[in-house]
């Protein structure tokens, strides 16, 4: 198989980009990278300490940085934040030197799982369920722009979800060369 741009999985909090991306990656044989792990190496903070100390607007400006500076490496996997899609300057570079793909989740399925780890700042709110329902049918719109939609079942595993993605991308000569899928 030979991948000939980089896929670039968005969507919400929990739908299991990095999980998913991770393996993905080692189902092509190519580089994984995650915008936010990226962030976290170079700033030597967690997510939501540069939130907590720069703010927000800092954040997404170093996370528009890094996506640019990654989609312009050799083709891999990358996986991004979930609110690195919402800027209409990503998503152009994304389309230009990429391939996205919505990992799609519903509200049960991502509240399942981003509940067990309190390491997003964007849910450290009163209601962090209700916060997490509002951004999603807040972003749904955004994601649809995606070129690909993989959605994510509860029953599926995290290889299971990879070798659905890997399905979609066979369908596309222009990104996916000699797949057996
Ligand atoms: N079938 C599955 N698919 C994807 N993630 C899963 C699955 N089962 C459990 N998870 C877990 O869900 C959590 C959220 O996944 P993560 O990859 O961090 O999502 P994201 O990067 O989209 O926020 C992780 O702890 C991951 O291991
Ligand atoms: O949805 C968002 O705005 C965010 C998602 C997080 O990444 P994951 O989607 O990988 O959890 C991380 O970038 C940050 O907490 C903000
Ligand atoms: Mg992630």
């Amino acid at each position: 198989m030979k991948l000939h741009k980089t896929v670039v999985l968005v969507g919400m909090m929990g739908a299991g980009k990095t999980a998913v991306g991770k393996e993905l990656a080692r189902m092509l044989a190519v580089p994984f990278l995650d915008s936010d792990e990226e962030i976290v190496a170079a700033a030597a903070m967690s997510i939501a300490e540069i939130f907590e100390r720069d703010g927000e607007a800092f954040f997404r400006d170093r996370e528009a940085e890094v996506i640019v500076r990654l989609l312009r490496g050799k083709p891999g996997v990358l996986s991004v934040g979930g609110g690195a899609f919402l800027r209409a300057q990503t998503r152009e570079m994304i389309s230009e030197l990429g391939v996205s793909v919505w990992l799609k989740a519903d509200l049960d399925l991502l509240w399942s799982r981003v509940r067990q780890k309190p390491t997003r700042p964007l849910l450290m709110t009163s209601d962090p369920q209700a916060t997490l329902a509002q951004l999603l049918a807040q972003r749904e719109p955004v994601y649809a722009k995606a070129d690909l939609v993989v959605e994510t079942q509860p029953a599926y595993a995290i290889a299971d979800t990879a070798r659905a993605v890997l399905a979609q991308l066979a369908l596309r000569a222009d990104v996916l060369e000699g797949a057996s899928t």
